[in-house]
């Protein structure tokens, strides 16, 4: 029955156990790109993959796209995960439904503002300064200076997430073993796989009732009394430490003091900084590695990179700064390519929670309460009609004054996703990324070495990031 409405709609479908068999096999991002350039080559708006359980749409045509993550939001307002609200790991931005995440989206806007960003730089930068010393004592310790960068990087971010989102330091980059790390990186040891608690969104009041846990339950437990340690000991003391837990408790007071109805309770906090973690950590330092391997591969982008960053530091007596970090306008270049060819997020995904129609040039078609939504975020980035040659990295894309520059639909760029539920931590995540490379191309030179991949290939099994399966090692010497 299911099958007849889309097919009598002219909607083209996969069969469920295929787009399933398709992203075990290859990364789930990439396995949606090739369905979208297919789509795109034969000017079809959509295909649909149909289960008893879930029908999943994905999207080639821009204008429903824009629909679905902006101009209709009120009808996609949620990613479709399940939520258990006793569980507060549960209970962060990115899994909240709807009715709990629109209160508290605008609670923590203001968390991540430039002037909050400002107030946050002098953390972020000692850490960095940090990451920038380990650099050089392991490449003094490695024979021929190859270093695993892929570690130190995720070493970093775990430390820079750490500091700045939960206000401790983690210390990954001196202790690769450090209790904090072993237990952050347990954020991610999911009770179920991925591909369950993406189905597991449309069975909620079931899974409400048997208060089934997404997350072990010693995690949950870890997080809950760090954060509650960290609060007390802060409002104890009288401690600021300028980070984002700083704004957290200010939040939290305000709410107190004010008896809001929606307040901000350490239960929600430890959700959110958790939620900090689980978004930010991966995401940047797989950015972070990637930029550094094609600098690797195209020395020269390397040597324009290098020359920016110098300009600019000349030009404010050599001093690293939020503001001299913006100037570096061919850095943001390099970082913005990066995000285009090896996108982190490689979709996003958002459930119809309203039936609604969505139009395109071959008409309209209404979507059922329920349909899930995919947005082919690495697809549309390597569309060749969008992005020429769009395997090639090319910085001057994003070059207004060059010819190649910026000629792509802006809707055609989304590493952060789109729309009011857009990545809440782009600010930040560009400002690390841009610091900790102006950082290193003022000291270093990355190059390739034997041990460097050809090309990447992204691991199936990590599902909702782009994560290289082959181990990125490159030659790194003091410039
Ligand atoms: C290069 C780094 C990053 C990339 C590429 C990235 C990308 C994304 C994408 C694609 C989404 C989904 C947007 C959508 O569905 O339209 C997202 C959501 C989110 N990200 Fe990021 N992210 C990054 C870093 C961070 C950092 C550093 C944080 C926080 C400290 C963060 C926190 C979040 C949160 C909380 C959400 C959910 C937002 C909501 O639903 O309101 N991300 N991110």
């Amino acid at each position: 029955q299911k099958l007849n409405y889309w097919r009598s709609h002219g909607v083209k479908n996969i069969s469920f156990i295929r787009l399933i068999s398709n992203v075990l096999k290859r990364q789930m991002g990439v396995a949606l790109g090739d369905i979208y350039q297919q789509l795109y080559e034969e000017k079809e708006p959509f295909k649909v993959a149909l289960s008893p359980f879930l029908t999943v749409l994905i999207l080639q045509d821009m204008e429903s796209i824009k629909d679905v993550m902006i101009k209709q939001f009120e009808n996609f307002p949620e990613r479709g995960f399940y939520t258990n609200h006793r569980d507060p790991l549960n209970t962060n931005l990115i899994r909240l439904e709807y009715e709990w995440w629109r209160p508290l989206r605008q609670k923590l806007t203001p968390v991540f503002s430039p002037a909050k960003m400002q107030a946050i730089f002098p953390t972020l930068l000692k850490v960095t300064e940090l990451f920038a010393s380990k650099v050089k004592t392991t490449m003094e310790e490695e024979e021929n200076g190859e270093l695993a960068i892929y570690d130190l990087c995720a070493r970093f971010t775990t430390d820079v997430v750490g500091s700045v989102a939960f206000g401790i330091e983690f210390n990954s980059l001196e202790d690769p073993n450090s209790q904090a790390r072993r237990q952050g990186l347990k954020i991610f040891d999911y009770v179920w796989h991925p591909i369950l608690d993406s189905l597991a969104g449309h069975y909620r009041a079931v899974k409400n009732f048997f208060n089934i846990k997404l997350f072990k339950p010693e995690i949950s437990g870890f997080f809950r009394k760090l954060v509650s340690n960290i609060i007390e000991y802060r409002q104890k003391n009288g401690i600021r430490r300028e980070d984002l837990m700083d704004t957290l408790i200010e939040l939290k007071q305000h709410d107190e003091r004010s008896k809001q109805e929606f307040a901000l309770s350490l239960e929600l906090i430890v959700g959110q900084v958790f939620g900090f973690f689980g978004a930010g950590f991966e995401t940047s330092s797989n950015t972070l590695t990637y930029v550094l391997y094609e600098l690797a591969r195209h020395p020269e982008i390397q040597e324009k990179a290098r020359e920016n960053v110098k300009e600019v530091l000349k030009n404010h007596g050599n001093e690293f700064t939020y503001e001299n970090i913006r100037e570096m306008q061919y850095l943001k270049q390099v970082i913005n390519e990066t995000l285009r060819l090896h996108p982190p997020a490689p979709y996003t995904v958002r459930v119809c929670r309203q039936p609604c129609s969505l139009t395109t040039k071959r008409g309209s078609l209404k979507i059922p309460l329920g349909t899930k939504v995919m947005i082919p975020i690495y697809g549309i980035h390597h569309n060749p009609q969008y992005y020429p040659q769009p395997h090639l990295f090319r910085p001057e894309r994003f070059d207004a004054n060059m010819e190649l520059g910026c000629k792509f639909p802006s809707c055609a760029y989304m590493p952060f996703g789109l729309g009011p539920r857009i990545c809440i931590g782009e600010r930040l995540a560009k400002m690390l990324l841009t610091l900790s490379l102006a950082m290193l191309l003022q000291r270093y030179r990355f190059s390739c070495c034997p041990a460097t991949p050809k090309e990447l290939h992204f691991d199936p099994r990590k599902m909702l990031v782009l994560s290289s399966k082959e181990k990125i090692v490159l030659k790194v010497e003091t410039v």
